[in-house]
């Protein structure tokens, strides 16, 4: 967003078109300032292995699990695989009825991040066994017999079982593969579904079990109500096993999350009776312990204050990015008192006739909430624009997606449809700054950037600007990544909110102490740039965690 002449003084800088964030934690020692550079990317749609980073194409693995569910009857009894996906969908089951009204497609399943974590897990565990099955059953279509005169021997000592890979090829008869010939039309049901949507793999059941370890961390979850079902006071019929924790444990120890990493042994370790694995999680959590104690502790007493060898289970400390997080403010009453509620034409004949309603948020930085400045209608237009355009937000640091941004983004320039060029005029009438879009020396904002949040998906804190986050020597060192920059560095940034969730999902701001709920149909505005050209340090902000429903936000 550029300045208009109303907002006039801060210099325009050419660049490429980047987005900005801050490494790790931004004042963990060490961490640095990444810059992540936005491709313009052409066609994109649900991406293997991403699914987990944005619940946009969830409802469709929702839907393909209910179909697979329809099969399972159909299928010999003896398939383990079987067995655990049906008690694992059980769990959908009954929640549906109690908690998604009968809608299995209710948000209040399909964004509780212990169902998303249970259906990945069923899909990437235990599908392809059942998968096997269907292919074989498939294959045989109008041609299923035994091979072999003993197959029916064979079956009665259990060799279906025990023996799979040789059986079910040469004993199809008598391991109960010659489906019912209503079957067929079903696989052949299920595998057009499957073409047309993108499963699970295992590298969202990796995502996933890390967004469980950090909405445990960030809004303190005990982690043994976790672990029964319980999320943010809603309780589910999940059931987190011991492998389950050791599975979170494991992504946790292998982002380098070690007190995280360690409860989630600590609870694997306690809910087995098992010797060899208690011997071997033990073994683990000695490792985790000296990484934890010995590499980090001395040098980040911020981040790890106590040393794991001398508390049982750590508390990870609460920084106050976590507490706003968790709705807590750090305004006092007295400070609070200034800041008032609005219902102003902003001195645009553009809303004379419909003011808008806004609060004052904060006045360093300048921030502000504006209410239902976006329809119900155009909320949905904006959404299914985007739906197919979206890719796994990225930060420079790394060409590979980082968990510090779980999300997807599209960029929808003011022509992709009809309502967005009106969207950008009600923005600039109630800013007074420039974002159109018209020719390249013209750009006064960027395109609108549609964001999708994953499953636990956040951004962590970070600066918008991209230039003003590092020395003016810098910019030009930056040279021709920002030569090609249109529209000058960010000055502000308004957020709509495209969605509310039940819990979590906050804008919060660590240094001025002030965070933001979403709320669908409202936006935040506020100055990254001071009034001297300079940045403000205290425009840092981050998406906190989702903890419950589906983010959607859209920046201009
Ligand atoms: O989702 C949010 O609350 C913050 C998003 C954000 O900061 C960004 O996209 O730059
Ligand atoms: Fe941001």
């Amino acid at each position: 967003m550029a300045p208009s002449t109303r907002h006039s003084g801060v210099r325009r800088i050419s660049g490429d078109r980047v987005d900005s964030t801050i490494g790790l934690r931004a004042d963990t020692p060490g961490g640095g300032t990444l810059l992540f550079c936005f491709l313009h990317s052409g066609e994109a749609h649900a991406i293997s292995g991403e699914l987990y980073s944005s619940l946009a194409h969830m409802n469709d693995v929702f839907v393909f699990d209910s179909k697979v569910v329809e099969i399972l009857p159909y299928l010999p009894p003896y398939l383990p695989e079987l067995e655990k996906y049906k008690e694992s969908h059980n769990c959908l089951a009954v929640d549906t009825g109690r908690l998604g009204g009968g809608d299995f497609l209710s948000v209040s399943i399909t964004g509780n991040p212990l169902h998303l974590y249970f259906v990945i897990k069923r899909l990437v565990l235990y599908w392809p066994a059942i998968n096997r099955a269907l292919q074989v059953i498939n294959d045989s279509r109008g041609n299923c017999k035994d091979m072999h005169t003993s197959c029916s021997y064979w079956s009665k000592w259990y060799e279906c079982q025990k023996n799979p890979a040789y059986m079910m090829i040469n004993c199809q008869l008598s391991c109960g593969l010659c489906g019912k010939p209503e079957i067929h039309e079903k696989i052949i049901a299920l595998r057009a579904l499957g073409y047309k949507i993108v499963l699970p793999s295992a590298n969202d059941l990796r995502g996933a079990a890390i967004a469980l370890a950090r909405l445990q961390q960030v809004y303190r979850l005990p982690i043994a109500d976790l672990a029964e079902g319980i999320v943010a006071n809603v309780s589910t019929s999940v059931r987190l096993s011991t492998y389950d924790c050791m599975r979170i444990a494991n992504e946790s120890n292998f982002e380098t999350e070690y007190a995280s990493a360690w409860q989630w042994y600590s609870l694997a370790h306690a809910t087995t009776s098992d010797p060899d694995l208690k011997a071997l999680i033990k073994g683990i959590m000695y490792s985790v312990k000296r990484q934890h104690d010995g590499l980090h502790q001395p040098n980040h007493t911020k981040y790890f204050p106590q040393k794991l060898s001398e508390f049982e289970i750590q508390d990870p400390v609460d920084s106050n990015y976590a507490q706003l997080c968790r709705g807590f403010n750090f305004m006092s009453d007295k400070e609070k008192a200034k800041f008032r509620c609005y219902v102003s034409s902003r001195e645009s004949p553009f809303l004379t006739l419909q003011p808008v309603k806004y609060e004052h948020l904060h006045d360093d930085p300048e921030m502000y909430l504006f209410h239902e400045v976006i329809s119900p209608k155009e909320v949905v237009m904006i959404q299914d624009t985007a739906r197919d355009k979206l890719y796994r937000s990225m930060v420079t640091s790394s060409d590979k997606p980082v968990e510090l941004r779980v999300s997807h983004t599209a960029w929808l320039q003011n022509y992709t449809h009809p309502v967005l060029p009106n969207i950008a005029k009600r923005i600039s009438a109630i800013t007074g700054l420039h974002v159109f879009e018209g020719s390249v020396e013209n750009m006064a904002g960027e395109h609108l950037q549609v964001l999708s949040y994953g499953i636990g998906g956040h951004y962590n804190f970070h600066y918008d600007p991209l230039l003003k986050i590092m020395p003016e020597e810098k910019w030009f060192e930056a040279g021709s990544k920002f030569e090609n920059y249109p529209c000058g560095d960010r000055v502000a940034t308004w957020m709509f909110y495209l969605s509310g969730v039940e819990a979590g999902g906050r804008t919060a701001f660590p240094q001025a102490g002030v965070s933001v709920a979403p709320v669908e149909g409202s936006a935040v505005f506020w100055y990254s740039i001071k009034k001297n050209g300079l940045l403000n340090d205290k425009s840092q902000h981050g998406g906190c965690p989702v903890l419950l429903g589906h983010k959607w936000v859209a920046n201009k």
